[in-house]
């Protein structure tokens, strides 16, 4: 019998030399795909199949497969996106934690002035390790512990950058709207989710994304969504709190903190020019925009999100404000379905129910000539690897001339205009419509 693989590809395809235009999507062995396939209109109830990329690749004839992921991840820089060997240390990391091992590259042309800026991000995607219902302290320390090996897998992959999922160390229960789980709120700079990390940043010289559940002792205990930067010699650079908070679905967040008020900071660290741009704040352009304008070479886009609610969106939002902004996207989603203890309902008609839905993962990194890698997992813990040469997002500025043809004064004039109270929508009626005279009678 063929022993069942939970990672297959990438660990494979870091044992050995890879061409230089060799695809990034050589899948072989895609056992979790095939029992994972769902009839059009059923309901998956185990979250579904593993992922949209390896079910193609188990479903299309080869030629008909590459061709069809040339088409959806493009071209970095003239060819497919490539794959990225690892450390056989890194593959056996995630055998012995069963997670999903992704690696890929992003290339930028090579420009005679300038060397190569290529720095490696990484992100992680995990999901609770205990029932809601075990003590916190439980779960946050089993949270840790588990997240403590894929950080450690990551640091031995030379990992540069890394992303960790929106509110990591807890259970998403602001669904629940119940104030018990503010107990998992702590200070961003001195909280034991941030020391904890600091460890791992100064062992492997890696900037590190924390968003967390922040309480602002300062400020009368105050709760914000918030990611915690911690740099590469372990030191707290800054935070970034959440600026769009949700009102949809289960995803009562406003019941627990308010819109944040760090502004769009951008953080200069040993290895480029980072901004956090928190789950929600996704769905709106002018936030991805202002990262940009500030200077952002990668935008990371911790998040939480659910299949009903937003999976067609996911790997389209942040893939278009890569192509938008003529910088790289880090998407990171948790994996797994969480459920509470308490039913709870949330004004939409639904019966009282105690799950959130699936958290479906898919995490992906985005390029900003609109190649893309493939996604993690959509039912396991995983680590994506990449490399990305910064040069490309000037490249492709210079290119599109995306920032140059913006029209920012015509743009600054119009919210200027529409935040006024007597604001008046510029519509052109057809005079016809209110003169009495009917279409027919023309
Ligand atoms: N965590 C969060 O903001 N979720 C909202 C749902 C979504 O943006 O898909």
């Amino acid at each position: 019998m063929k022993k069942k693989r939970t990672t297959p590809f990438l660990k494979r395809a870091a044992d050995r030399e890879l061409s230089g235009d060799e695809q990034a999507c050589d899948v072989e062995d895609l056992e979790r795909v095939g029992g994972g396939v769902v009839a059009l209109g059923d309901v998956p109830q185990d979250g579904g199949s593993d992922s949209l990329y390896r079910l193609l690749k188990h479903h299309l004839p080869p030629g008909v497969f590459k061709e069809a992921s040339r088409m959806i991840l493009g071209l970095n820089n003239g060819s497919v996106v490539g794959m990225l060997p690892l450390p056989p240390a890194v593959m056996a990391m995630s055998t012995a934690a069963d997670f999903d091992l992704q690696a890929y590259r992003f290339t930028a042309a090579e420009e005679e002035l300038r060397a190569p800026r290529i720095v490696r991000i990484g992100v992680i995607q995990n999901a609770i390790v205990l029932p809601t219902d075990a003590p916190f302290a439980d779960q946050k320390r089993a949270i840790m512990k588990r997240v403590g090996d894929l950080i450690e897998a990551a640091g031995t992959a030379g990992v540069n950058i890394l992303c960790l999922q929106e509110a990591w160390t807890m259970p998403f229960a602001f669904c629940t709207r119940e104030k018990t789980w503010c107990e998992f709120a702590e200070s961003a700079e001195e909280g034991t989710s941030t020391k904890f990390l600091q460890m791992f940043a100064c062992k492997f010289k890696m900037v590190i994304i924390s968003p967390i559940l922040e309480r602002d002792e300062v400020h009368g205990g105050t709760l914000w969504n918030t990611a915690v930067v911690i740099g590469n010699n372990g030191n707290v650079i800054g935070k970034h709190r959440k600026n769009h908070i949700p009102r949809v679905g289960d995803f009562n967040e406003s019941t627990y903190y308010m819109e944040g008020n760090t502004g769009h900071p951008v953080f200069e660290t040993a290895y480029g020019k980072i901004a956090v741009n928190i789950c929600y704040g996704r769905h709106h352009t002018l936030n991805w925009q202002a990262f940009g304008m500030n200077g952002a070479e990668i935008v990371f886009n911790p998040s939480a999100t659910v299949g009903d609610l937003s999976e067609p969106m996911w790997p389209i939002e942040a893939r278009n404000a890569a192509i938008a902004n003529s910088y790289f996207v880090a998407a990171i989603n948790r994996v797994g379905t969480e459920v509470f203890p308490r039913a709870f309902t949330s004004g939409d008609g639904k019966p009282a129910h105690k799950g959130f839905g699936h958290f479906y993962g898919s995490s992906y990194v985005a390029a900003p000539d609109s190649s893309c890698t493939p996604s993690l997992s959509r039912l396991q813990d995983g680590l994506m690897v990449v490399d990305a040469d910064l040069n490309l997002c000037q490249q492709v500025r210079d290119k599109w001339g995306l920032r140059m043809t913006a029209r920012y004064d015509l743009y600054a004039n119009f919210f200027n205009e529409y935040t006024k109270h007597a604001f008046k929508p510029q519509v052109i009626s057809d005079p016809l419509l209110h003169s009495g005279l009917e279409a027919h009678s023309l």
